[in-house]
């Protein structure tokens, strides 16, 4: 997979070259392009924002600028790439949207700033690719950057090789519908607080049943709307775990 990022704040994207995301790159499971916005204006303050049309509050990203950035990153390839606008307007980001990113070659992250980028921008760039623009949450950033490391991050994670342990990822929250239950490790008892005794048992089938009844007892608690979109099915066996 290839990646791109174009942001006024390059800086901004060095996690991508630490830890998990670092050794993506350097095993070459991806490949990463970090690009100054700036780099495609030509006057000599570098201007990327204008005053919005119609007044309102902050400033707006100027097309023309955007325009001639996206041309020249997302050509070059016989088939075009997949562009992502982080927004707080936009359409929910979720474990199912980056399951499905994680099957493109090509993603190019547009990181907005001020009040956002001019509208025309990603009306032109639908015109030769597929364009989505997504929120990863419920608040309000100051840009898109920690929102496209966030997409980034769970997009990566999902790709052969990259995890250590690849059946983490089939058992992520949100994978199966429910949230995950609560983990241990050593030791059994810590500041008098104990592990279940059904987790040191051995018996297998009980751990499956109470890790399944963990996971729905917490998704009633904390995520409702999670077992409202599980089918009966489902939520018969999660039943059956009691
Ligand atoms: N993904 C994601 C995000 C973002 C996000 C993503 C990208 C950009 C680019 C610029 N900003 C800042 C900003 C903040 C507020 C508003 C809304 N206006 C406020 C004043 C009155 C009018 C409407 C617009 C732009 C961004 C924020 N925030 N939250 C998410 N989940």
């Amino acid at each position: 997979m290839r990646i791109d990022v174009i942001t006024i704040f390059p800086d901004y994207m060095a996690p991508l070259r630490e830890a998990l995301l670092g050794k993506a790159i350097e095993r070459e499971r991806i490949s990463v392009g970090v690009h100054d916005l700036r780099g495609w204006t030509h006057d000599v303050h570098r201007a990327v924002d204008d005053s919005p049309y119609g007044g309102g509050p902050g400033m707006v990203m100027k097309p023309q600028v955007w325009g001639e950035a996206l041309d020249e990153v997302c050509a070059g390839s016989d088939s075009p790439p997949r562009l992502v606008v982080p927004t707080p307007a936009g359409s929910p980001f979720t474990q199912q949207t980056a399951v499905r990113w994680s099957e493109e070659p090509w993603l190019v992250f547009a990181c907005g700033r001020y009040e956002g980028i001019d509208q025309r921008v990603m009306d032109d760039a639908a015109r030769r690719m597929p364009v989505e623009e997504v929120s990863i949450g419920d608040y309000v950033l100051v840009g898109g950057e920690v929102a496209a490391l966030t997409m980034i991050e769970s997009v990566v994670r999902l790709l052969p090789g990259v995890l250590g342990n690849p059946a983490s990822a089939e058992q992520d929250s949100f994978s199966d519908g429910l949230l995950e239950g609560p983990c241990y490790t050593r030791p059994e008892a810590w500041r008098d607080l104990p592990v279940p005794d059904v987790l040191r048992s051995g018996n297998h089938a009980a751990i499956d049943r109470w890790r399944r009844y963990q996971a729905l007892e917490r998704t009633w608690q904390r995520r409702p709307d999670l077992l409202e979109a599980l089918s009966d099915d489902e939520l018969d066996r999660a039943d059956r775990a009691r």
